[in-house]
């Protein structure tokens, strides 16, 4: 059972799950029809996002008890901090907005929200609790970028066709991969069911908490909204 933990989650917080990979924002998004105000938003907050997405993969080097843990979770922050904000920066150009604008972006309550319950989970708990807590967003946007893509590959010049790209490419899908394992991994034995259903709050929370932060940037949008 705890062989694939992720689905074991999944199907626990159904509701959860479905709210935040079909939420409003994502099927705007996948339709071509997201006010571009929304997603250069959700691109200002996403930097501050992966701030501490980084911040949670260097806790869970710490958190690790061998050093194959350690390592992964060393391939995570590198990835983040040497690729993935790098494309970040440049995509953010292309929506116009400058590393200063990104810089002073003042951290929204929704992203505050998110990325410091993860944190929070991790420092609190242990490194399956913090992969738990983490799981929503690395294998969330895989699942929702593999599942969109088609309908994005159907409108060429789809405005955020290269966004879509990145998740649903390949060396994202195998992150999710290795991520989907590894929670495996770290299950393996003993769940007590208190332990399940503590992982399963967990889980269905940050879900919760994702789907806030879609929603957040369409709130943003439409505030502009003349
Ligand atoms: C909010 C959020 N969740 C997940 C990802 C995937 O890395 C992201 N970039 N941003």
């Amino acid at each position: 059972m705890s062989a694939d933990l992720f689905a074991r989650l999944k199907e626990a917080a159904h509701p959860h799950w479905q709210a935040y990979v079909e939420h409003d924002f994502v099927r705007r998004l996948a339709a071509g029809r997201l006010p571009n105000a929304a997603f250069r938003f959700y691109l200002a907050q996403d930097y501050l996002f992966l701030i501490q997405f980084a911040r949670a993969q260097a806790l869970a080097v710490y958190k690790g008890r061998t050093l194959a843990e350690m390592r992964a979770s060393k391939s995570a922050l590198a990835a983040i901090l040497d690729v993935e904000l790098g494309l970040h920066v440049r995509l953010a150009a292309e929506w116009g907005l400058t590393p200063a604008d990104l810089e002073s972006a003042p951290e929204h309550a929704a992203t505050v929200a998110y990325t410091r319950f993860v944190l929070d989970a991790g420092m609190a708990g242990d490194l399956l609790d913090l992969r738990v807590a983490l799981a929503p967003c690395v294998l969330g946007y895989a699942e929702i970028a593999a599942r969109i893509a088609l309908e994005v590959r159907a409108r060429p010049g789809h405005p955020q066709g290269a966004w879509v790209e990145d998740y649903a490419g390949e060396a994202y899908q195998a992150v999710a991969e290795a991520a989907r394992a590894e929670l495996g991994r770290l299950a393996e034995g003993a769940l007590s069911p208190p332990r399940l259903r503590q992982l399963e709050r967990l889980f269905a929370k940050a879900c919760d908490l994702e789907a806030g932060f879609w929603q957040m940037a369409l709130d943003a949008a439409a505030k502009d909204e003349p």
